[in-house]
């Protein structure tokens, strides 16, 4: 009996598997700008994507995920809050249903139509990427917010590979993809120490939220709701949509601002 988004298996019952759904740093929180602490010496951050090399496009019954090979350093975050290089593991994304929020992060309460994750692993101080993604200091992921609007140009070359993926345990070659062309002009940041926000929910990550959200088309984004929770075996047909956890207590955290 696994972990899902529904009534039964959703985030208020996750706590029962995974105790540390009550911890305290998890992830996502409710970001609140005028309390966010500016820290002068939270420098800027690099996204060293240029050699990044795509993988496969896959459904793993929670999320559409983009894999990349992380077998050498090619390609990394670095800078603001992070000590070491974060090597580029994969991203996927959470969305609502139609019209209403489906990011996990909220900004003054406000959520937006979706976001994105980009997920890095500390390969400097851990071995594999399953290491890391269970020690405090092992995951940065980069959270972008996607609000509606006009249609995203580059955004058609994930929406166009989706059919391909349907079903729960489908994935199909996705090479040639640079995250960069989604990221906003501006790499200001919020951060703070949280949590996968999905089971394990291991209380790893780093977490740099972006300011700036991109623009995505309704169309767009209703194409991941074509996505489906199931396995094509399955009788049970469940469209993939409000994949996402409601923001968690703060507990005794701050969220820093870059400049
Ligand atoms: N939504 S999110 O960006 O916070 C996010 C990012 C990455 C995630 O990976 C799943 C995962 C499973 N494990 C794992 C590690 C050791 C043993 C077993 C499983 N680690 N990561 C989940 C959520
Ligand atoms: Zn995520």
């Amino acid at each position: 009996h696994h972990w899902g988004y529904g009534k039964e298996d959703g985030p208020s019952a996750w706590h029962r598997q995974y105790p540390v759904a009550k911890g305290n740093r998890q992830s996502p929180i409710d970001i609140i700008p005028n309390e966010a602490r500016r820290d002068s010496t939270l420098g800027p951050i690099f996204l060293k994507y240029d050699q990044c090399r795509s993988l496969n496009i896959a459904n793993n019954g929670h999320s559409v995920v983009v894999e990349f090979d992380d077998s050498d350093d090619r390609s990394v975050v670095l800078g603001g809050p992070l000590d070491n290089p974060y090597r580029l593991k994969q991203f996927h994304f959470h969305w609502g249903g139609k019209g209403c929020e489906g990011s996990e992060h909220t900004v003054a309460g406000v959520g937006y139509a979706s976001e994105l994750h980009v997920v890095h692993w500390n390969a400097v101080k851990y071995k594999t990427y399953n290491d890391a993604a269970a020690a405090p200091d092992g995951l940065a992921v980069l959270g972008i917010f996607l609000e509606l609007g006009d249609d995203h140009r580059w955004l058609h070359m994930i929406t166009d590979a989706l059919y391909t993926v349907k079903f729960k345990g489908s994935a199909t070659d996705f090479k040639g993809f640079n995250p960069k062309c989604l990221l906003p002009s501006s790499l200001h940041y919020w951060t703070y120490l949280g949590s996968l926000t999905t089971p394990p929910l291991h209380e790893s990550v780093t977490w740099i939220v972006l300011k700036e959200p991109i623009v995505v088309s309704e169309k767009q984004l209703g194409m991941f709701r074509m996505l489906q929770f199931n396995g094509e075996e399955e009788d049970q047909r469940m469209r993939m949509e409000n994949n996402f956890r409601p923001p968690q207590n703060l507990k005794e955290r701050i969220v820093r601002s870059s400049n």
